[in-house]
């Protein structure tokens, strides 16, 4: 699957490099590509980015979740990688910054406004409370996300909660994203794949700025079933020129 993914940041590059430094909407390429590693698990093969049944499938999800949305420079990735090297998972070892930056994104930015809702196969005692057999729970994950007692500054961007003093990566009991036990997330390891194969690719081809004239992105999310960004344009211009 690593293998899939490392083909997939390849082609994201591609798409992102035809745009020539020029402001363009990222959304598309990027959702095509995350669609495109669960279509190749889930039935062996994908859409392109031009195929009309997948812009419509991507419409019809945008439509459907609505109504129920960094920066940061690529010194540590350079030194790790040279630009013609293949990014592994097994390099996040060597870039803890990059990988602490990917948690904080999960945590901050997180994306579901609650997690999926399960019902209650028997009685449970929980903290003097009787959850009773049959009761629907809907988790809320953003009250651990954000809790005040277990991060430092639970509302801002802060890649050093997942670092220690001396700049090792360190894992947090409190970062769930994914939830927990029995029935947590199947998709997990690829999307942990996915998002720092995908990242350090992008950075390590690009260096992304606003177009000129725009101040300021937008990050109040469109608050549906899951938290969405707001339609975007940024530029992706090329680090090192073509051979
Ligand atoms: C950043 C990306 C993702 C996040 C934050 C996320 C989060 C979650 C959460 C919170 C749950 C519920 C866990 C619980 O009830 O304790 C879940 C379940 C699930 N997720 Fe994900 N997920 C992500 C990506 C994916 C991907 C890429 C796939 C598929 C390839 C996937 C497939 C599933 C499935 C099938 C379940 C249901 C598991 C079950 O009921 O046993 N997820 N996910």
């Amino acid at each position: 699957m690593e293998h899939r993914v490392e083909e997939e940041a390849r082609r994201m590059v591609e798409v992102f490099t035809k745009t020539k430094g020029k402001p363009f909407d990222p959304s598309l390429p990027i959702t095509n590509s995350v669609c495109n590693m669960i279509c190749t698990v889930a039935f062996g093969s994908q859409f392109s980015i031009e195929d009309k049944e997948f812009l419509e499938l991507i419409e019809a999800i945008r439509i459907s979740l609505e109504f129920g949305g960094s920066f940061f420079h690529g010194k540590e990735i350079d030194g790790v990688l040279d630009p013609s090297q293949t990014i592994c998972y097994q390099d996040r070892k060597k870039m803890p910054f990059t990988h602490a930056v990917i948690h904080e994104i999960l945590r901050t930015k997180y994306v579901l406004l609650f997690g999926i809702p399960r019902q209650c196969a028997k009685d449970v005692e929980m903290h003097g409370f009787l959850i009773p057999k049959g009761a629907f729970i809907a988790p809320d994950l953003r009250s651990v996300l954000f809790d005040p007692e277990h991060w430092e500054t639970p509302h801002k961007f802060n890649p050093y909660h997942f670092l220690d003093q001396e700049g090792n990566f360190v894992t947090r009991e409190a970062f769930l994203p994914f939830g927990a036990g029995a029935r947590s997330c199947v998709g997990e390891q690829m999307a942990r794949i996915e998002l720092f194969i995908f990242l350090t690719s992008l950075l390590r081809a690009f260096t992304f700025h606003l177009p000129k004239g725009v101040k300021k992105l937008n990050q109040e999310p469109i608050v549906g079933l899951t938290m969405h960004p707001r339609s975007y344009k940024i530029c992706a211009v090329p680090r090192f020129s073509a051979p």
